[in-house]
């Protein structure tokens, strides 16, 4: 349906945004890190690969309920203004605080690599979306991986395992007498 018809079809005025999802993206099942997003086919650097809305998630809530739950690890860092709080003083509206937001769509599905990320990720706070684009040319098969930031909330099935051979020991035990 074309946005002219969208608008027709209802009463009042209205802003419409079009919505993405690039061809040809497959959701994998059982990866080591879950459900993950691939490419079923080539794609180009730079194209959008989707535009997920978001649930902007009141702060209060967010604190006292969603982060002791699984949901927690499908949300971004968000920006909250309270759409009643005033500041007692000059009447103004109080400075935004910082909240979560559950992205809906398939936004939820990247995965995190922190040396593979191939999608970069862009708010839009005012329209309450996130739009996943192509860092580069990805081939046939990849999986379609973001990065979360330094701070994670699980194990990453990409970090180095620490390497416990005999040897390493000793190369600690050396550091250790040296240390005393
Ligand atoms: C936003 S979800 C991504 C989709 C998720 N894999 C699923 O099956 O629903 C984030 C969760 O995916 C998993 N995950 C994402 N990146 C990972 C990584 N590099 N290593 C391990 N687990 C990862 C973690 O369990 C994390 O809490």
């Amino acid at each position: 349906m074309s946005k002219t018809k969208a608008a027709a079809n209802v009463s009042k005025k209205v802003e419409i945004i079009t919505l993405k999802r690039a061809e040809g993206l497959l959701l994998v099942i059982d990866t080591p890190k879950g459900r993950g997003v691939f490419a079923g086919r080539d794609i180009p650097g730079r194209t959008v690969l989707e535009v997920s809305p978001v649930l902007v998630l009141d702060p209060t809530e967010n604190e006292e309920h969603i982060k002791k739950t699984d949901l927690y690890n499908y949300t971004y860092n968000w920006p909250y203004t309270s759409p009643t709080k005033t500041d007692q003083v000059s009447g103004t509206r109080t400075p935004p605080m910082q909240t979560q937001a559950v992205v809906l769509g398939l936004g939820s599905m990247f995965n995190h690599s922190t040396l593979q990320q191939n999608v970069g990720w862009e708010r839009d706070v005012k329209n309450l979306l996130v739009t996943y684009t192509t860092l580069r040319d990805i081939k046939e098969g990849e999986e379609l991986c973001i990065s979360y930031g330094p701070r994670l909330t699980f194990k990453d099935v990409e970090e180095e395992p620490l390497d416990t051979s005999p040897e390493d020991w000793t190369e600690v035990l050396n550091i250790i007498d040296l240390i005393d």
